[in-house]
């Protein structure tokens, strides 16, 4: 049943995951009428089975790891496991129990009207929204519509039995009520050595299956060969040139059998399959826009998709693959919510490189850090990156535990840091820090790269002693020498 008439906006958000509620919140600043749709919770992916829950999990094994690492703190906490039922119970807490009242509240006070259902596209500047009793409506927009669908986990097609053994995705992987005993988690990217460390440090006998050579291979490859180290040392079974070829799963809920390439077998209680994203746009209507349904959406630097005549469709987050991450997401968010409300105004836009109308970072700065033990925190061009765009660059390299620091940090602290210098511009165009505690010191990183620090300045950026940042001296020493 459709509704006769349409309900008019100024702007209409399609998804309200962490990328559509900044949009949302960015337009509503502008004084522009906006409404968000949502099919599930309000937060999105990130707040009920991504960062939230996995960080939750994540966090007490990397406490009880820290107090390990200091003698005194170590023999009052001795050898406890982590209290694994009071772990899932901080977890629920921070995922609200899977309820969205706080965030739909949050809508509320910041006026963003919401409307809950399925969102389709339905002509220009038109959306249909299915609720789930089969009722429609219809929404126009006087200006614009942003896509902020997000990602599914995507499955291989080649693996015999697959669908019937009813792997985990990242969605059991952050919610499971219980830890398994067995789990064998599949790839060797973020969320598979993320989820192999929370869970070894839950109780589960863990097998990491990697069909690659190297696990996280889109960073700087001493990054995963030390997150490789610290899964082995902490219990994980780490196997790589490994393809899982079938899966069996005689019961609903027992055990699953894996068949791996070179003909062994491998039995566990759950597989997490955690080979990568694809685009939530297979059922959004992109065909009445002259788009293909099913494919990430491709948009320039100010987030307008391509190929869409009058500039009033966006699309911004996971959907337009440009930066899997929540924070890069909100930042084109915010470009987003810019650059409509410019165009609603009649103003001109600016988007020259690091301009207020450009996501200039996604492609030059997106910091990201990886939770595992020790952490990985890195921004911008990796040194084969900066290569292969012809940069004259070289790396400086340091050992992050021989800063006081660090030694004060942790007994024996293990951590190697790098940053791609740019002999013609004398300035940092990528950094790589591995070893517990690093996350918190990726910012200063990010500034130099995205402000484009000259050398000779970030000499007079002086990090406090004794900190972990003095490694930051090490590196500046070796970019000018
Ligand atoms: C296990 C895991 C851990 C992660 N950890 C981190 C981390 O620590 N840090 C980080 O930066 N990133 C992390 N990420 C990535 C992060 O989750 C995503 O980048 C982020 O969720 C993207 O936000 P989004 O708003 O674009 O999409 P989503 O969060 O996916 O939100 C999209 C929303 O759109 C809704 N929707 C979709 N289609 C429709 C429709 N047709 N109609 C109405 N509503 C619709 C969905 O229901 C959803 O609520 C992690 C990802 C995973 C899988
Ligand atoms: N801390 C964080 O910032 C964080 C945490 C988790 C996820 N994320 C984001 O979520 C996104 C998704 O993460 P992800 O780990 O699922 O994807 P990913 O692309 O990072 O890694 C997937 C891995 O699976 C492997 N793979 C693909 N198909 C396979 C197959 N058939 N068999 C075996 N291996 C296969 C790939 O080679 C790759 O190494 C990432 O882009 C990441 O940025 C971020």
């Amino acid at each position: 049943m459709t509704s006769s008439t349409a309900e008019e906006y100024d702007v209409i958000v399609l998804g309200a995951g962490p990328t559509g509620e900044n949009v949302a919140d960015r337009t509503v600043a502008a004084g522009l009428r906006t409404v968000i749709v949502e099919a599930e919770l309000v937060g999105g992916e990130c707040s009920y089975w991504a960062c939230m829950p996995s960080k939750a999990l994540l966090r007490p094994a990397a406490a009880l790891d820290d107090a390990r690492a200091v003698g005194g703190a170590r023999e009052a906490v001795g050898g406890g496991r982590l209290d694994a039922a009071a772990v899932l119970a901080r977890r629920d807490s921070f995922t609200s129990h899977w309820k969205d009242d706080g965030q739909v509240q949050w809508l509320r006070d910041t006026g963003i009207e919401l409307v809950r259902g399925h969102g389709r596209l339905a002509g220009v500047r038109t959306v249909t929204v299915e609720a789930e009793d089969g009722t429609e409506r219809v929404l126009t927009a006087r200006h614009a519509v942003a896509v902020c669908t997000g990602s599914r986990p995507v499955l291989p097609t080649d693996v015999t039995g697959l669908a019937d053994a009813h792997p985990w995705t990242n969605r059991e992987a952050t919610g499971s009520p219980t830890v398994p005993g067995r789990l064998a988690v599949v790839g060797g990217g973020v969320v598979g050595v993320e989820m192999a460390r929370a869970w070894r440090a839950l109780g589960s006998e863990v097998v990491l299956l990697v069909r690659g050579d190297a696990l996280l291979p889109r960073m700087e490859p001493f990054a995963g060969e030390l997150v490789a180290e610290g899964l082995r040392e902490a219990g994980v079974d780490l196997r790589f040139g490994t393809q899982v070829t079938a899966l069996e799963r005689p019961g609903a809920t027992g055990p699953v059998v894996l068949s791996l390439s070179g003909g062994g077998a491998l039995t566990a209680d759950e597989v997490l399959y955690a080979t990568g994203r694809a685009p939530r746009t297979a059922d959004i209507g992109l065909e009445q826009v002259g788009l293909r349904p099913g494919a990430w959406l491709d948009v320039d630097d100010s987030c307008t998709v391509l190929g869409v005549d009058g500039e009033w469709l966006y699309a911004a987050g996971d959907v337009n693959h440009r930066a899997l991450l929540t924070h890069q997401g909100k930042y084109q968010a915010r470009i987003t919510g810019a650059v409509i409300a410019a165009r609603a105004q009649g103003r001109a836009l600016d988007t020259s490189r690091w301009g207020a109308h450009s996501a200039s970072a996604d492609v030059a700065g997106a910091p990201q850090v990886v939770f595992t033990q020790p952490e990985v925190a890195a921004v911008g061009l990796t040194l084969a990156a900066a290569e292969r765009l012809g940069l004259r660059v070289k790396a400086v390299d340091h050992g992050i535990g021989d800063v006081a620091g660090a030694s004060l940090y942790a007994d024996g602290y293990r951590g190697r840091a790098r940053v791609v210098f740019d002999l013609d511009r004398e300035v940092i165009v990528g950094a790589c820090l591995v070893g517990p505690a690093v996350a918190e010191l990726l910012h200063s990183a990010t500034v130099a790269v995205v402000g484009e620090v000259p050398i000779d300045r970030l000499w007079h950026a002086v990090p406090a002693y004794p900190t972990i940042s003095e490694v930051w001296l090490r590196l500046l020493e070796g970019c000018r020498g």
